[in-house]
């Protein structure tokens, strides 16, 4: 079977003339399904860039990008961002049914489907509130139930506990691995947290400094299901350091790229 996600010559140069910025690219990354692969880079690389052109919200200047959609009843794919996405008029219940109403699912066949969720992520006594009554992990919650509701293919998530406390973030790692090993949706989830790539990843995939390209991939070799104590091993901060090794420089060459830029 062909890779679910392949990427391909992929650049995206955002305006024109000497203020064009490339942002990404070329880019080549094949992700099979069912894979969970994360992407790690320096601030500004293109992570989110590369998301939205795998989500077809902006096309790339060069190259593209295949998706195998394996049945055309389901949908092909969900997004979570980082700020939640959720509508602050809308109560949770309303705010998870949205992409089963986009879908056209009928309400009858929808409330089961609805609960199933709110329950899966704690919401369901909370299913008549609305977004600010709720921390901000509830929110991401509500957002990760909207997307997982409609069942798709392939999640996409950016940065989705990057507005998260610590402990909270913890939390939902613990949540989104115990979904995922009932699932095993595919998903590309673009951190910059590199104990969260590896704790949650099949691969991890290291991006360049600005245009972002792959410069290496770290297959992540612990078995599943995983829990968080995987963090406390040898091995564990072995890989992470590893990891870093090769972000490091990076990491150093975007600093002094924003460094020559502000001089
Ligand atoms: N719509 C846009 N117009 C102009 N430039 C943009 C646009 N979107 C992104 N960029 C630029 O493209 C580059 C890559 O941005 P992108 O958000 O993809 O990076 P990122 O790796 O996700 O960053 P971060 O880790 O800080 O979230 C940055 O220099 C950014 O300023």
């Amino acid at each position: 079977m062909p890779d679910k996600i392949q990427v391909h010559g992929v650049e995206r140069v955002f305006g024109t003339g000497p203020a064009a910025v490339a942002a990404l690219g070329p880019m080549d990354l094949n992700i099979r399904s069912g894979e969970f692969v994360c992407v790690v880079g320096p601030s500004g690389c293109g992570k989110s860039t590369l998301l939205r052109v795998i989500a077809g919200l902006i096309p790339p200047t060069a190259g593209e990008v295949t998706l195998q959609h394996e049945d055309l009843r389901t949908t092909l794919m969900s997004v979570v961002f980082q700020d939640y996405s959720i509508y602050p008029w809308k109560t949770v219940e309303d705010n998870v049914r949205l992409g089963l109403d986009i879908k056209g699912v009928g309400k009858a066949e929808a409330k089961p489907m609805i609960e199933g969720w709110l329950q899966r992520l704690g919401l369901l006594n909370f299913r008549s509130a609305y977004p600010h009554t709720l921390s901000g992990g509830m929110r991401q919650r509500v957002s990760i139930a909207r997307a997982m509701a409609v069942e798709p293919e392939i999640l996409l998530m950016d940065e989705p506990f990057a507005a998260l406390d610590a402990q909270l973030r913890l939390v939902m790692q613990e949540e989104l691995l115990a979904l995922w090993q009932q699932d095993r949706r595919t998903v590309v989830f673009v951190t910059h947290n590199l104990d969260e790539a590896i704790l949650l990843g099949d691969r991890v995939v290291v991006m360049s400094s600005r245009p972002g390209t792959v410069i290496e991939e770290f297959v992540v070799p612990f078995p599943r299901p995983r829990s968080t104590e995987l963090r406390g091993t040898k091995e564990f901060a072995a890989l992470e350091a590893e990891i870093w090794k090769m972000l490091r420089q990076e990491v150093r060459d975007m600093v002094l790229e924003q460094e020559r830029a502000g001089a």
